[in-house]
């Protein structure tokens, strides 16, 4: 087992387990096959030190969500992955336990970390190595063939890229991810002068994700020195090392890069921001003049890069977009009825848990002419924004917006995308219950 200060014991393996089947992902991979049992190891057990934050980066949250959960999620939703270990600082155990259940994520365990990255995910490899003891199976039933290591601050991971790594670990024994050189790497002098400079075309930077077949990663750590633990930062380097094992290296993406800084999580929020921003879902309760507003508003958007799908409800099959959109738009033409408002809302709350992140629920109000203005209907304010203080604890922005028809349908419907297409991109908590005059 682990011993008191964190260190691996190369015998054994640390850790709390906690396996949610929950959330298990169906998703297929796009005409590929994984014939071969794959698992993660997701180091995390670090501090942060470099953000200049107390709370480590992986547990920053943004959108509602810690960094680590966008992460999780990631490799959750790819079906090929078997299993996924988180390994935190034992003190975060419990943080990272909560984070799982409340997000609802599966395949996920939980290990505790060590005083070195290469220590953290040493305990993670050899928390792979016992799975399935507890439930009775031997260890090396559910031992996996191809071991991938990412490092939890590095969110932006696709299925393709690491179905590269995995099949190029399989084939060599390892494999990672390198990205072009941004700046030239120079040596130094002890005197702090310039020594020399690399030829920059000749070098990479390595990046995540690195995979590995699990015999050549495990003697890997089996044989690696202390000094390595200690200092260390590449594990191909290990593998090449002690193992003889030449990595083949894959140029990846630029959103493989890690979130190291203060400055990296506003990156890292805006893409998501910007990643959540692209559609929405249009509800029209099937009313004549909400479908005709609907399709002018589709027109509209598409100048925005946002695309719309229009439906009557949220009912029969289309109840699937409360798994899998972000952004919802209730249309009420003429006569106004909050109740249908707050029908959608506990529709959305009922699924919010389990998306785990700032859902945006925009309606629009366009009043007919001989309807009584707002100020006739003083109250509508006020429940808008009682309403969305409640869908505010349950991860539901909830915005109005009032227009009046005596506007053309066009001239509503630029009115009404340039205001959804900007509050659902900013996603801003000040305006959350403001019913906004277009
Ligand atoms: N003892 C450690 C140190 C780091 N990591 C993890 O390794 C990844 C990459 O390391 P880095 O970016 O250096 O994270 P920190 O060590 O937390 O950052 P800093 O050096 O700024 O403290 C992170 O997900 C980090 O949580 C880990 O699992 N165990
Ligand atoms: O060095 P840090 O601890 O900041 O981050 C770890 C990185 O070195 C590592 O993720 C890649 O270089 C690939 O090994």
């Amino acid at each position: 087992m682990q011993s008191d200060n964190g260190e691996p014991d190369r015998a054994a393996h640390p850790g709390i387990f906690l396996t949610n089947e929950a959330g298990k992902s169906d998703h297929q991979p796009a005409g590929r096959c994984v014939d071969f049992p794959v698992s993660v190891v997701l180091p995390a057990g670090g501090t942060g030190e470099r953000t200049g934050l107390q709370t480590p980066k992986q547990f920053c949250s943004f959108l509602g969500r810690p960094l680590i959960s966008y992460t999780i999620q990631a490799f959750e939703r790819v079906s090929w992955i078997q299993s996924v270990v988180v390994v935190v600082a034992k003190e975060n155990t419990d943080l990272m336990i909560d984070i799982i259940q409340r997000f609802q994520h599966g395949k996920v365990r939980v290990v505790a970390g060590g005083s070195t990255r290469h220590r953290s995910i040493c305990n993670g490899v050899l928390a792979l190595g016992e799975e399935g003891e507890d439930e009775g199976r031997s260890a090396a039933a559910d031992r996996p063939k191809v071991v991938i290591i990412h490092d939890a601050v590095r969110p932006f991971v696709e299925e393709d890229f690491l179905y590269k790594i995995a099949m190029a670990a399989k084939e060599q024994g390892a494999a990672g991810a390198i990205r072009p050189l941004v700046s030239t790497v120079i040596a130094t002098t002890s005197e702090g002068y310039l020594d020399h400079s690399l030829e920059r075309a000749k070098y990479r930077a390595s990046e995540m994700p690195q995979g590995f077949t699990y015999d050549v990663i495990c003697q890997a750590y089996q044989r690696c020195s202390e000094s390595d633990f200690e200092f260390g930062t590449e594990c191909l380097h290990l593998a090449l090392q002690y193992c003889g094992t030449n990595a083949k290296l894959v140029e990846g993406p630029p959103t493989l890069w890690k979130v190291t800084y203060k400055r990296d999580l506003a990156a890292a929020e805006s893409i998501v921001k910007e990643s959540l921003s692209r559609s929405a879902c249009v509800i029209t309760g099937a009313s004549t003049g909400a479908v005709t507003l609907a399709d002018a508003l589709q027109k509209a958007v598409g100048a925005l890069d946002m695309e719309l799908d229009v439906i009557p409800d949220l009912t029969g099959d289309n109840a699937r977009y409360l798994l899998k959109e972000w952004n919802f738009i209730q249309l009420s033409v003429g006569y106004s009825c909050l109740s249908e408002v707050e029908a959608i809302n506990v529709m959305l709350e009922s699924e919010s848990k389990a998306v785990g992140v700032l859902r945006l629920f925009l309606w629009v109000h366009l009043s007919s002419t001989d309807e009584p203005s707002v100020s006739g209907r003083a109250a509508e304010p006020a429940a808008i924004m009682d309403l969305a203080s409640a869908a505010k604890l349950r991860n539901i922005l909830l915005y109005g917006i009032q227009l009046h028809q005596s506007k053309r349908w066009e001239r509503s419907a630029l009115r009404v995308a340039e205001i959804a297409s900007a509050l659902i991109r900013d996603r801003s908590p000040a305006l959350v219950g403001q019913l906004l005059q277009a």
